[in-house]
């Protein structure tokens, strides 16, 4: 570590003057390894911001005080001290309040608003993958796959979406009858073929960032005649998987746009479909959007 760590950078005069913020964070230990890094902590601590560990052992009401509350976790305990804690603290912001998010946590509700959207083909088309929730009896899986329509490989989802490692879990069936092994609730899509490359937009408020991500590779039919079974894969298209600088494929280089946690989707749709959002990417790649994550 340089001697110069970001840990004795002093705030400069202009942000000694600057009003201060606390933000309470109760994230799991693996949430904060990966998001609360020095470089984070450092920018915050330079724009009056300073990040606070809520102890879970304390009452909340005791702690802080916050100006902002950050949390990434579930629970019906937890949802009910950050209830009580908001009827309390009215002017704290409590990032993600369990009602606001709760459609988000499930895969199937999460969908609807984009599957609602009646957005004119512009420059491409908004869609989400043919997909069927699967509540229980995995026995009866191939019957109701069957009875949808819908086309091999499926991708296998856990219908719960609360950022556990579980609900990461993700696989691939090639064929109908392996799909009696899964663990019902679940979501069954249809796999797309997108060339191997998706995009992830992270948008919160006016800030918007787009980023290239290897994907699954697309499922031939020759694939789809030599293999059988269902395969979990492991997560393929994390922040280490970037292809942002990749020399791809024209045709391949922006097929697909997919995952989008987006907090205020139908702005930053229309604008990719009225050809107004200026970023980096070319407009071709609107060109067949799957949308699985679209956060609205
Ligand atoms: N219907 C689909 N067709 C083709 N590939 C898919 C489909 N659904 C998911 N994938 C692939 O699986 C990956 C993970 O899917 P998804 O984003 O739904 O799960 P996740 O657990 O939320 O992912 P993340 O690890 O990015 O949080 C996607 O990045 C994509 O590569
Ligand atoms: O592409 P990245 O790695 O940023 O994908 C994120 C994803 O957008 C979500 O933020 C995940 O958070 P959860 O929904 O809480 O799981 C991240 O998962 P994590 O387990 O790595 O925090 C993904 O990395």
């Amino acid at each position: 570590m340089s001697p110069c760590s970001i840990q004795t950078l002093q705030p400069s005069p202009q942000h000694q003057q600057q009003r201060q913020y606390v933000v309470g964070y109760a994230l799991t230990s693996k949430k904060v390894k990966s998001f609360l890094q020095p470089k984070l902590e450092g920018l915050a601590r330079n724009n009056g911001i300073s990040f606070v560990p809520i102890d879970h052992n304390r009452p909340l009401s005791d702690q802080g005080p916050f100006d902002v509350v950050l949390h990434k976790m579930t629970g019906r305990e937890w949802r009910q001290i950050l209830e009580e804690y908001r009827q309390i603290h009215p002017k704290v912001l409590v990032l993600d309040p369990p009602d606001a998010i709760k459609r988000l946590q499930n895969r199937q509700s999460m969908l609807q608003c984009v599957a609602d959207m009646n957005l004119s083909e512009f420059c491409g088309k908004v869609g989400v993958p043919r997909q069927l929730v699967i509540q229980r009896d995995a026995s009866s899986i191939p019957d109701f796959v069957a009875k949808a329509g819908l086309r091999l490989p499926l991708v296998a989802k856990p219908l719960v979406n609360d950022g556990s490692a579980k609900s990461h879990e993700l696989s691939i069936a090639y064929d109908r009858f392996s799909l009696q092994k899964l663990e019902p609730p679940l979501v069954l899509q249809e796999f797309v073929n997108h060339g191997g490359v998706l995009f992830k937009v992270f948008i919160v408020g006016e800030a918007i960032k787009v980023v290239r991500r290897f994907s699954l590779p697309n499922v031939t039919k020759r694939d789809l005649l030599s293999n059988a079974g269902v395969y979990r894969f492991p997560r393929v298209s994390c922040a280490a998987a970037s292809a942002d600088d990749a020399d791809l494929d024209p045709s391949v280089a922006g097929m697909m746009f997919y995952h989008v946690t987006v907090f205020e989707g139908t702005q930053f749709i229309e604008s990719f479909l009225l050809g107004t959002y200026s970023k980096d990417y070319p407009k071709n790649f609107v060109k067949d959007w799957i949308w699985e994550n679209a956060w609205v």
